[in-house]
């Protein structure tokens, strides 16, 4: 990174501050004691073994866990200053601001005109032409209209894998959040996909906060600006991406990293 561009990230403000968050699946302690600021329109990776809590914490972002009895939070999640782990924060709304792209991709069992229609009509009322108009921008953002302009009656889960995996990162597009979610989105694709993905996240974090989850350290290395190692539910390091894969700080991360174990 440049001297221009770490100067500009200094500027960055934090979308996200995670404060001694502590997460349990009922009695079993998954996240313990994170604090974390994550710099808005910028891309943030979590890395670390599996079973570290990666998917955990994503999931405290956009408060997935409170659809399952037995899982909690203490701590809290400032998302432009104000606490989303507070009861009074309608969790339907927080999870319009923030999208979640899985890793397997997911499209509904209907058109792909659909797939994009269907969220947005969950939270606004658009006419047949605001609709389209929609449907076409988000289909454009996430680097797929080109390949389904002349597809949009087609079942969304006719496309290829990549196709459906950018079709799913329309979806959530399409509904204008601020922050994306992303759980090894790419994990389930093949590397022409990946790498389409790849310069799609690059494109959006202009306008998104991007939260990824990954496997790949490459891709890690390649995409995020701050990276974020995890170990047994706790935060080990957090810190400027080239920094921690040149030279962490704790020897823990560096034998990661370096796939000592993992
Ligand atoms: N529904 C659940 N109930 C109980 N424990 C769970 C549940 N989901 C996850 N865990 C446990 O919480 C810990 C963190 O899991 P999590 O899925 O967040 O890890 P991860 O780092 O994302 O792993 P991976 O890289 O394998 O996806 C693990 O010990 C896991 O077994």
């Amino acid at each position: 990174m440049t001297v221009e561009a770490r100067q500009t990230r200094d500027e960055v403000a934090s979308k996200i501050e995670v404060d001694a968050l502590n997460f349990y699946y009922d009695d079993f302690h998954a996240l313990k004691n994170i604090t974390l600021a994550v710099p808005n329109r910028q891309t943030t990776a979590f890395i670390g073994p599996s079973g570290c809590g990666k998917s955990t914490l994503l999931r405290c972002f956009n408060r997935i866990h409170n659809l399952y009895p037995g899982q909690r939070t203490e701590g809290t999640i400032r998302m432009d200053g104000y606490d989303i782990t507070d009861r009074k924060v309608d969790p339907n709304l927080l999870r319009s601001r923030v999208g979640m792209v899985f890793q397997k991709p997911t499209p509904f069992p209907m058109s792909v005109y659909d797939n994009i229609a269907f969220g947005v009509k969950l939270y606004e009322r658009l006419s047949k032409s605001e609709m389209d108009e929609r449907v076409e921008w988000a289909l454009k953002r996430s680097s797929l209209w080109g390949e389904v302009k002349d597809k949009l009656k087609q079942n969304g889960q006719s496309l290829s894998g990549g196709q459906q995996q950018r079709l799913c990162i329309a979806r959530t597009i399409a509904v204008k959040p601020e922050v994306i979610l992303l759980d090894e989105p790419t994990s389930a694709l093949d590397p022409i996909s990946t790498g389409a993905i790849e310069e799609l996240f690059t494109e959006l974090k202009k306008d998104y906060t991007l939260l990824i989850v990954t496997h790949n350290m490459q891709q890690a290395a390649r995409i995020s600006d701050l990276t974020v190692f995890m170990y047994l539910g706790e935060m080990i390091e957090s810190g400027d991406t080239d920094t921690m894969f040149t030279n962490p700080r704790k020897k823990r991360t560096e034998d990661y990293i370096n796939g000592r174990y993992g």
